[in-house]
């Protein structure tokens, strides 16, 4: 019997067809399939033979080394990594190469940009005539990061990035100034009516038709989804996601934002300050529902409510049950909330990307008047929020996974409480009142989140013209 093929428990390995000549591997039996480091995932090619393209940074601490891959696409996966996290993963074949041996495998995409190896050969692309050997590093050789010397480096050009603007919207003041501010550096946008796509749901090369015309791959899509699309714009959403374009806002933080009850669910937990808040299904709930919120003066608001509409103030006991009766014999959907007095009729609206708050404005209501929307005849003004405001603000929208949002707070005696976290927040009011470039800030988010990726079609072509 010949001697085993020995493989250490890390390894240099080698995707002769993905062009990487050296990868540092983690060798895992713990792990049934094995995972490659990959970024800017797109599939592309014909629909009866789908491959996917991708970005790859082979050497941990030199992420200006970028290779381009493409493979066959055999697969879409639901893939749990060792976190617990469950995540739909592109599949791909390709033949890997330890040592001496070469032989194909089946490898999963995903971003290991924080991992320590760039790829996990996992125990299906460990083949039976193959030992592991627990106590040897590179039992195969090694391979040197040398390989890479002549690879071109990341390219510094800031191309030109194709953007939809999911809307239904496109002439309203948020769409246009969008749009505008897109264009104004040097990028294409397009208005995309959410209405109007139509989905081929399927697995390996999804795309999004618009009037039955296949849209072009974006680098991003903003969302700017009314509450009345919500459901099928999510759908749109994750399609687009699927076509590799970088969203704003996820389909998930969205659906979160949305669904307030749960949305104050995820805010209560994080323990952000909020109103005390309660709801209830059972008429016969009407009492203890006031109790949780200790008594009038409360606050009930329709779920359903936008601009202001569905929020009334009970200021009696009296009062708050005939309107939770109300409201119950509708049918309608409402939570009760304690009445923060203190806040003057006047609340705070931060706007956030990325994480921080770009610019604020408080909107004080009209006079005889609590609630403060601009539609209800409130006034926007510049405010300056406190440190605990911002912070409130930002952790609000953190914990939504929101990467664009509108967090309205209200000024408490026990410090800011938040009332609600907007996904697809106005830019008129918030740009008048602050005098920022609220847009231009979006678009810059964008860029900053799409890799300028050399694209390899263009070189090879070009290579071709010369030797023909
Ligand atoms: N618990 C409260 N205490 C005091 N005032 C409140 C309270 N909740 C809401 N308000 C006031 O009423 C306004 C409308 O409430 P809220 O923002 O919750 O409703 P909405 O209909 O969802 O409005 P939007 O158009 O912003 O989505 C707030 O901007 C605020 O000024
Ligand atoms: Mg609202
Ligand atoms: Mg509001």
């Amino acid at each position: 019997m010949s001697d085993p093929f020995v493989l250490g428990w890390e390894e240099w390995a080698a995707f002769p067809g993905l062009g990487l000549p050296a990868i540092k591997a983690k060798v895992d039996t713990g792990a049934r399939t094995s995972a490659l480091h990959a970024v800017s995932i797109e599939p592309f090619g014909r629909e009866d033979a789908p491959q996917v393209r991708f970005v790859m940074h082979p050497i941990p601490d030199q992420p200006e080394v970028e290779v381009v891959c493409a493979a066959p696409a055999v697969d879409r996966r639901e893939v749990t990594s060792s976190n617990g996290e469950t995540e739909l993963r592109w599949v791909i074949e390709a033949r890997v190469k330890i040592g001496e041996r070469e032989w194909p495998i089946e490898v999963t995409l995903t971003n290991r940009e924080t991992m320590q190896y760039r790829m996990l050969l996992g125990r299906t692309a460990i083949l039976d005539d193959m030992v592991v050997s627990p106590t040897t590093s590179c039992a195969q050789g090694e391979l040197s990061w040398d390989l890479y010397k002549d690879f071109p480096r990341k390219a510094q050009v800031k191309r030109p990035l194709r953007i939809a603007i999911l809307t239904r919207e496109p002439n309203n003041y948020s769409s246009q100034r969008l749009r505008e501010a897109a264009e104004a550096r040097g990028h294409v946008a397009e208005m995309i009516n959410t209405a109007r796509c139509t989905m081929a749901i399927n697995a390996l090369s999804p795309a999004v038709y618009y009037d039955g015309r296949k849209l072009p791959r974006y680098d991003a899509v903003i969302p700017r989804i009314g509450a009345s699309m919500t459901n099928y714009g999510m759908a749109v959403l994750r399609q687009f996601a699927m076509t590799g374009a970088y969203i704003l806002n996820s389909a998930e933080s969205i659906g979160v934002s949305r669904d307030k009850l749960y949305a104050h669910q995820v805010l209560a937990r994080a323990g952000i300050g909020m109103p005390t808040t309660a709801f209830a299904h059972s008429p016969k709930d009407t009492k203890n529902l006031i109790e949780h919120v200790g008594g009038a003066p409360l606050v009930v608001k329709l779920l359903e409510s936008t601009q202001g509409r569905g929020v009334v103030l009970a200021e009696t006991r009296k009062a708050a049950e005939s309107v939770i009766d109300a409201f119950r014999g509708l049918d309608a959907n409402f939570i009760v909330q304690e009445f923060v007095k203190e806040a003057g009729g006047a609340d705070i609206r931060c706007f956030l990307v990325g994480g921080k708050v770009v610019a604020s404005m408080m909107r004080q209501a009209a006079a005889d008047e609590f609630r403060s929307n601009l539609h209800r005849g409130g006034e926007a003004v510049k405010v300056r929020i406190t440190k605990e405001e911002r912070a409130a603000a930002v952790k609000a929208a953190k914990v939504m996974g929101l990467g664009v949002a509108g967090v309205d707070l209200l000024r408490s005696e026990s410090g800011p409480k938040v009332i609600e976290v907007n996904s697809s927040p106005g830019i008129e009011g918030i740009e008048r009142s602050s005098g920022k470039d609220v847009a231009g800030l979006m678009i810059e988010h964008v860029e900053n989140h799409v890799r300028t990726v050399t694209r390899p079609r263009a070189r090879r072509g070009a290579a071709a013209k010369k030797a023909g």
